[in-house]
């Protein structure tokens, strides 16, 4: 006669038999994470691997003699892989240095006393598109030094569209923003794009700017990661969060850790903005990293009339500062003439924007 076993008696076994899976799952969870760990240290952002668990779930079915189905195990093991996922990725995430987990407090750069991040108040990067003339410079300098802007913005080396646009005045155009930012007191931010030129652009730029078409130059990432100059890192025209931040942490992998997050708009389906401002973008890297934002509003909206609009929405959100295109007369500027506003259209700006930039507006 066969024994009839109780039902405390089966639930004990049961309950054994989940301490035995719980401490397989914990232990496949355990060698998970060391494959998500040498995933990224291989630089493979991307730990999902669609072809690997498609392998283990035909060999599970194989060796699967019941009494559940394969369907069952299948969708058992289905949230295994999940998990497990998800276990590698927030790990990797946890080493990020960009993220607040490995930083909890905000970067506050200081530059020349310029303060940018944390508790100071928001900044104003503010300039030509493009350096075009020593009149151009001087004219916008001693106007923007006058309303209070601190950083002086000019392309030198332009990313344009097409190889016959204006490709920018190279080294003179360094050597004449320097000198017109220190004139007036400010710092001078360009853009470098080629790992050639970071050595020169770091001597004569107080801040070096990773444009949103070099967002994912790795070889470029890394160079101005070992120059000693703060970087302000576009996002890409395309890249998601995740792209933007892996992009920063180039740079903070290589011992850099001045690093300026600077939203610009995306690429959407969307025509009547020339990029769409991408607020959560913002919102979100203020949360998962301790680098200063700062919001792009000329290229986010690509028109004048909604700067001022996109600028406080951009404040509103937690963004450290602005950058915004200024030129004297942008009719005939030599690249984006569209969007850079005149210093009468700066004035209305800095003005509509006086109050959330907690500082005094013009003299
Ligand atoms: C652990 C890995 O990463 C992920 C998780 C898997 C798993 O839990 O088995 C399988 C493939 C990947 O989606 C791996 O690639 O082996």
């Amino acid at each position: 006669m066969t024994h009839q076993r109780s039902i405390e008696d089966l639930r004990a076994e049961v309950d054994q038999i989940n301490r035995d899976l719980l401490k397989l799952l914990s232990k496949r969870g355990e060698v998970v994470a060391q494959i998500g760990h040498a995933k990224t240290q291989e630089g493979r952002p991307n730990h999902y691997d669609p072809a690997r668990e498609d392998k283990q779930l035909k060999e599970i079915e194989s060796l699967n003699e019941g009494p559940f189905t394969s369907a069952a195990v299948k969708a058992i093991f289905k949230e295994i892989f999940k998990a497990s996922l998800d276990l590698e990725e927030s790990n990797d995430k946890k080493q990020l240095l960009v993220s607040r987990k490995v930083k909890s407090e905000d970067t506050v750069l200081d530059i020349d006393g310029v303060r940018i991040g944390g508790d100071a108040p928001p900044i104003i990067v503010a300039g030509p598109c493009s350096i075009e003339s020593e009149e151009q410079m001087e004219q916008t300098a001693a106007y923007l030094a006058a309303k209070g802007v601190k950083i002086l913005r000019g392309g030198a080396y332009k990313p344009r569209t097409s190889p016959y646009g204006f490709q920018g005045m190279g080294v003179d155009g360094l050597i004449l923003g320097s000198r017109v930012a220190k004139e007036h007191g400010m710092l001078f931010v360009t853009e470098v794009m080629d790992t050639r030129d970071v050595e020169i652009v770091a001597e004569h730029a107080d801040i070096l700017q990773v444009g949103a078409r070099n967002m994912h130059n790795f070889a470029l990432l890394r160079e101005v990661g070992r120059a000693r100059r703060p970087v302000l890192l576009k996002r890409g025209l395309s890249a998601t969060i995740e792209e933007w931040l892996y992009a920063a942490e180039y740079i903070l992998s290589e011992g850099n850790s001045e690093v300026i997050l600077c939203e610009r708009g995306i690429r959407t389906y969307e025509k009547w903005t020339r990029n769409t401002l991408d607020l959560s973008a913002v919102a979100l890297a203020k949360q998962e990293t301790h680098l200063p934002v700062i919001v792009d509003v000329t290229h986010a909206a690509g028109r004048r009339d909604l700067l001022i609009p996109l600028a406080k929405a951009a404040l509103a959100v937690g963004a450290d500062g602005i950058h915004v295109e200024v030129h004297p007369s942008p009719a005939t500027a030599l690249s984006d003439n569209e969007q850079q506003l005149d210093f009468a259209g700066y004035d209305k700006f800095s003005d509509a924007l006086s109050t959330l930039l907690r500082q005094p507006v013009g003299v």
